[in-house]
Parts: structure tokens; C-alpha cells; sequence
């Protein structure tokens, strides 16, 4: 299956009227162009609504100084997404939420907030911006709340329609980012609100939908990839491209998900290892990027159809200042290098969408953190973005004045980008599939006989203590080898028996029953009795011995003993597929770099021959005793295709220092001579 990408469309495209807008309680347009703001303008003086740190608002008339910061005035609170059919077209949706403790209610503060226009503006300057959610700094406000409006749409289309989503939260440190995503046990974050979606739909959906999970959760710390479910090796695992998702990490542990407590309980093993230490504004702040991926399979029983779908939830480390901690220094410079190349990207994407450079370059490869978000930025993902801010107060640290103006940049830029989703195609089962699942499918029903059968025969007969797996498994094979054995001994017995019966019957019986003796008849109905007994008992032990194989089989299943030769070998052949991808992938890029190379040597070999044709020149030019001997400066430029030539440029300098003149070589042959 590939992953269908749509490249950002520019505004001008979008001209069509369009039908329905998003599920949001939006308004209807009736064109796509209305959803751009009017103009970057200056709001015109008029009375504020400030909000304060509890929620409520004050009525402030305030007159607009003149100020260039003014033109950071963004789109208004527009529909993110307009539903036309397919693709989803639309814009970023961006959400403000100011963290309530550093927002001073004794002292005001430089920054107003509308929440019925969703605005926020500087008191100052007067430069406002508005987006799809700008919250209130209220204490009582909760993460379900914030959730609800800026990204359960999001993760609804991620498990409905097959839509890849990305939500992230980015601001200054100690801002709240964490808090947001994460929450804590009282008022959990958007990740587990948004697992508990997930799972609520799986566990009660209808039974010819399948579901398969699995995840993979990782940081960027340093610029290095740390897998932090396998954290106990220091990694720096390898971005690829990849068809289906867009990238893959070589290597990332990626655990198939049963249920949401075992998901949430990974997740804080993978919290655990992520790297954490206090700095200027927040006890336990985060130096990592940390990148959540939900991979979702959604298998049609009826259709016979499947369709993957990818949510992705980073809680991105915050920017900071210079600090006096050296170890801090050098995150912090990692930590602002990569959301500086984020925030390059999304104002290089911003600006394309807005009509401008619309083949420029985007550099999505100067961070780790662009280059796993690519896919998502560059149109196969609905994108959702958080952005925590700290309100402070006038007289308040300025540092965050500045940084939340640099923070609502970063939004107005990003509420500029449009997006053109496409929904992953659905892709048909084979045969090979269709006969898995039925498998899977039988085994599960198998599966869950037993745990029933388990769990009745649990319930009469509660263990002391709790059996491990393995152990389990032990008393079974014993308890069926001892069976098995008293089933020969009786069968051994029984068959005995049946040949003294027949031997009775043919020679004695009759005289005996003939004789009409009571001892006879009496040893006779002994005998039938006893027989009765014996083939009772060994149809009980052969029902229970039955059940005790199938308890041994679900625990093979459940260890996938069963599965271990057929799911190895398709683990090694996928293995093998993903090696041989990454030695192509190699293979491509020296092939490149020898492309490069050629080059390179090929440009050498002109120079040289140049330069001698120039010493020869300078010999007849000058008399060829006293006079200064000239300058040969050659330099071969980069090839336009790859700029890493630039470490192949060379310069060979002959004495002495002054060029007398040039020769120009065509371009295409990457060599400039000048003498
Ligand atoms: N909306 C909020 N409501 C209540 N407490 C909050 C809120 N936002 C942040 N906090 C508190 O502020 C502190 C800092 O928040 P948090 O750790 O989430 O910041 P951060 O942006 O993730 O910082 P860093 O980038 O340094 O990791 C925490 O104690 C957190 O509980």
C-alpha cells in the first residue's frame, strides 16, 4: 500500500466552492478563499476583553501605537479543515494555551486574550493574532477540554477515515507543553485521552472490522534517535524513507498493542527513560523531542480490505536561553538548532502557501525532528499544533515577552500553511491475507474458548498462588502424561476384560446361564457393572484429557510457541526485505556521491589542462625573466544537484597574488578559471 501524498497547495489554488465545513461547529463558506484573513493589517484601536488568570474578563479601551510588530497579525479564526470529499483541504489547526501559573492576576499583563474572537494581542503594540483556540490562563480549564476542541477531530479521522494525524505541543520551557500531553492522574493529557478514543472505538466496534495496533516511541536527544522502550543501550537509530509511512526508524522497537493498559503502561517505561533536569523555569523540564507513533491496521472482514493509518503525538523540548550549566548549554544549543530548522520549514511551507517561492527548497533535512516530520508537514497528515505560552506580566521577566512573541509567530506562520490531506487508500487482502485472518481469526475464537474454559475451572479451584506461563504449562504436560497413562492401563484392562467376556460368552457363559445358577448370574451382572464403570471412567479421562490439551495449546498460543517456526520465518524474510532496502538505499547514495566525484575529477582534468595552456600564455605574456608571474585561481563549483560539493571546492593559487584575467568555462562543466 503507499501512502498518498498531496504536495501544499498554494492559496491561489483553492478557488472552488466547496460543500460541508468541518464537524467543528464551524460556519459555512462558500469558497475556499474566505477562509484567509482579509488582510495583515493592524486591528484598528478598539475596547479589549482582557482575560485575566481566573477566566473572567475586563473591559479595557486601549488606543493602538504605531509599531511594526503589528504586521505579525494572523489568519483569523477560520474552519481548519473544509470537508469538500477527499481530499481534506484546509490550514493547520493552532491552539494558544497560556500556562496559568506564570500569569500574574495582581499585575496586568502584556498580553490580551478574546476568547469569543479567539484572539490574542499584545497591549503594547497592538499586534494581534487569531487562531482556531486561544484559552483563557484558567487553572480549572482541563486537558479533556483543550483536547476536545483542538485535536479529538484529528484523532477521529485517524481512526475513522484513515487519516494520518500529528499533534504537536511547542513553546518556551517550563510553558506547559508536557502538562498538556501528558497531564497527570487527575487531569490526563492528550495522549491517553487520545488512547482511550482509540481503544473505546476498537472494544466496541462491530465484529467485521479487525484491528490491529502497534506502537513506537522515541526521543531526540543530542540530534541522536533514542528508542525509548529499549533504553537501555545508548542508540542513534537511522531515519529511511518508506513507502507506506513516509519515514521509518532502522531498528525502533515496535510492540504489537492488545489493550489500552498495556499501551499506557509502555508509555511510562518509555516517560521513565526520557531525559529530563531542571532549568531556569521548570523543575523537570524535558530535553528531548519525544515522538509517539500510533500505527493502526484497520482490516475490512467484509471487503476484505485493509488500511493503515499512523497518529503521531510530540511533546518537542522547549526553547530556552543561554543557561550557566554547561551540560544544559549544549542541549539547549541542540534543542533550539532543531526548532529553529521546524520553524524554518514551517515559514518556508507558510510562504508557499501564500504564493511565494513555490519550488524553493525545503530544508526538511536539517533536524532530525523536520526530517521525521516531513511526511506529516509536507500533506499526508492532518496536523494539529499546541502552542503553550507564558503570559507573564509587565514588569515580569522579558525573556518571556519575547519568547511568546517568537511562539505566536511560530503559530500565525503555521495557521498560514495550507494542507491537502489525502486519506491512505485502502488496499485489497490476497488470498495468502484472507486465509491468515481466517486463522488468526479461528485461533482467537480458540483462544478465548480456553480462557472461558480456564476461568471456569479457575473459579472452582483458586490457586494459592499465581502459576507463571511456563510453569503452568509443566503441570499440564505431567498431568497429561500421567493421564494418558491410566487411559492405556484401562484401555489395556478394558480390552482384557472384553476377550474373558467373549471367551466366557462362547465356552462357559452359556453352560453357566444355561444352569441357571445364582452364584453365576450374580458374578455375571458383577462383571457387566464393573465394565460400566471402567468405560465411564475412561470417557471422563479422555474428556479431561482433552481439556487439559487444549489449555496446553492456548498456552503454546499465548507464548506463540505454536507460531514460533512460521512467524520467525516471516520475521527473518521481513528482516532481509528491510536490510536489502537499506543496502539500496546506500547503494543509491554512494552511487550519488561517485556521481559527485566524477565530476569533481572530471572538472580537475580541465583545470590542469587549463592551467597549463595559462602557464604557457603568462610565459609568452610576460618576458619570461623579471617581470610578476601571474595569479591561476580555479575553483570548481558546487554541482547543483548536491550542495555537500561544497566541501570539494578547491582553489589553487599561483603566485603572485593579482588575476590578470579570466576564462570562463561553462557552467555545466562546474569550473570557474580565472587568471
Ligand atoms: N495549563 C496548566 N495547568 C496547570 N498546570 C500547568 C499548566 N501548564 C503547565 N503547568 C505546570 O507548569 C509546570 C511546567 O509545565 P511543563 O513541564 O508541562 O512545561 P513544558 O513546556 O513541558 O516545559 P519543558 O519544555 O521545559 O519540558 C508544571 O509544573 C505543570 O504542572
Amino acid at each position: 500500500m503507499t501512502l498518498q501524498k498531496t504536495p501544499l497547495r498554494s492559496r491561489a489554488s483553492f478557488t472552488g466552492p466547496l460543500s460541508t465545513p468541518a464537524s467543528q461547529g464551524t460556519t459555512t463558506r462558500s469558497s475556499y478563499t474566505d477562509l484567509r484573513p482579509p488582510s495583515r493589517t493592524f486591528r484598528t484601536a478598539s475596547p479589549r476583553i482582557m482575560a485575566s488568570s481566573s477566566g473572567s474578563v475586563n473591559q479595557q479601551p486601549r488606543s493602538r501605537p504605531g509599531s511594526s510588530l503589528g504586521t505579525f497579525s494572523s489568519r483569523p479564526s477560520t474552519p481548519s479543515f473544509v470537508r469538500t470529499q477527499e481530499p481534506y483541504t484546509g490550514s493547520i489547526i493552532v491552539s494558544i494555551r497560556p500556562n496559568p501559573h506564570t500569569s500574574n492576576t495582581s499585575q496586568p499583563s502584556p498580553w490580551e486574550i478574546d476568547n469569543s474572537s479567539n484572539t490574542i494581542t499584545n497591549t503594547n503594540d497592538l499586534s494581534s493574532f487569531s487562531f482556531d483556540n486561544v484559552f483563557a490562563p484558567d487553572i480549572r480549564l482541563t486537558n479533556k477540554e483543550v483536547y476536545y476542541k483542538s485535536c479529538s477531530h484529528i484523532v477521529n479521522n485517524f481512526m475513522n477515515n484513515g487519516y494520518n494525524g500529528t499533534v504537536f505541543a511547542y513553546g518556551m520551557t517550563g510553558s506547559g507543553k508536557t502538562f498538556s500531553m501528558k497531564g497527570d492522574e487527575s487531569d490526563p493529557g492528550f495522549v491517553e485521552l487520545a488512547i482511550g478514543e482509540i481503544f473505546n472505538k476498537i472494544e466496541n466496534d462491530n465484529l467485521h472490522t479487525e484491528y490491529e495496533v502497534s506502537m513506537n516511541y522515541l526521543e531526540i536527544y543530542n540530534e541522536k534517535i533514542i528508542d525509548l522502550l529499549e533504553a537501555s543501550t545508548v542508540q542513534d537509530l537511522k531515519i529511511r524513507d518508506d513507502p507506506v509511512h513516509g519515514t521509518r526508524i532502522v531498528g525502533i522497537s515496535s510492540p504489537i498493542i492488545k489493550s489500552k493498559d498495556q499501551i499506557l503502561e509502555l508509555i511510562r517505561k518509555g516517560d521513565n527513560n526520557r531525559k529530563t533536569s531542571a532549568t531556569d523555569f521548570n523543575a523537570r523540564s524535558s530535553r528531548s523531542h519525544s515522538i509517539l507513533q500510533i500505527r493502526l491496521t484497520t482490516i475490512d472482514l467484509i471487503d476484505k480490505t485493509e488500511q493503515h493509518a499512523t497518529l503521531s503525538m510530540c511533546d518537542l523540548a522547549g526553547s530556552e536561553r543561554a543557561t550557566s550549566n554547561l551540560e544544559r548549554r549544549k542541549e539547549g544549543a541542540f534543542i533550539n538548532k532543531s526548532l529553529l530548522a521546524l520553524s524554518t520549514v514551517i515559514s518556508k511551507l507558510s510562504q508557499m502557501s501564500n504564493g511565494n517561492g513555490a519550488n524553493e527548497h525545503i530544508p526538511y533535512r536539517d533536524s532530525k525532528l523536520t526530517r521525521l516530520l516531513q511526511p506529516a508537514l509536507s500533506g499526508s497528515s492532518l496536523i494539529s499544533i499546541l502552542c503553550t505560552i507564558h503570559l507573564g506580566s509587565v514588569s515580569s521577566n522579558q525573556q518571556f515577552t519575547a519568547e511568546t512573541y517568537n511562539t505566536l509567530r511560530f503559530a500565525a506562520r503555521a495557521k498560514d500553511i495550507l494542507i491537502s490531506v489525502e486519506r491512505n487508500t485502502t488496499s485489497r487482502l490476497s488470498d495468502g491475507d484472507s486465509l491468515r485472518l481466517i486463522e488468526e481469526l479461528k485461533r482467537t475464537i480458540e483462544n478465548q474458548k480456553n480462557e472461558i474454559n480456564i476461568l471456569k475451572l479457575n473459579a472452582n479451584n483458586v490457586p494459592d498462588f499465581p502459576m507463571t506461563d511456563n510453569s503452568r504449562i509443566a503441570q499440564y504436560e505431567a498431568e497429561i502424561g500421567i493421564l494418558n497413562e491410566k487411559l492405556e492401563h484401562f484401555t489395556r484392562l478394558t480390552d482384557l476384560q472384553k476377550t474373558e467376556t467373549v471367551i466366557l460368552k462362547n465356552d462357559t457363559i452359556n453352560d453357566i446361564l444355561g444352569s441357571g445358577t445364582n452364584g453365576s448370574s450374580m458374578s455375571m451382572a458383577n462383571f457387566e457393572e464393573y465394565c460400566k464403570r471402567v468405560n465411564y471412567e475412561i470417557e471422563e479421562y479422555k474428556g479431561y484429557i482433552e481439556h487439559l490439551e487444549m489449555q496446553l495449546k492456548a498456552s503454546y498460543q499465548v507464548n506463540g510457541i505454536g507460531r514460533q517456526e512460521r512467524s520467525s520465518k516471516e520475521m527473518s524474510e521481513k528482516h532481509f526485505e528491510a536490510v536489502l532496502r537499506d543496502q539500496e538505499e546506500e547503494i543509491l547514495q554512494l552511487k550519488e556521491m561517485l556521481k559527485d566525484k566524477d565530476h569533481i575529477i572530471k572538472g580537475l582534468t580541465k583545470t590542469t589542462k587549463l592551467r597549463r595552456l595559462a602557464d604557457s600564455n603568462v610565459a609568452n605574456i610576460t618576458d619570461g625573466t623579471s617581470g610578476p608571474k601571474p595569479i591561476v585561481r580555479v575553483a570548481v563549483s558546487p554541482t547543483r544537484s548536491n550542495k555537500e560539493n561544497e566541501q570539494y571546492l578547491r582553489e589553487f593559487n599561483i603566485s603572485p597574488k593579482k588575476p590578470k584575467a579570466s576564462i570562463d568555462i561553462p557552467e555545466s562543466q562546474g569550473i570557474k578559471f580565472v587568471i
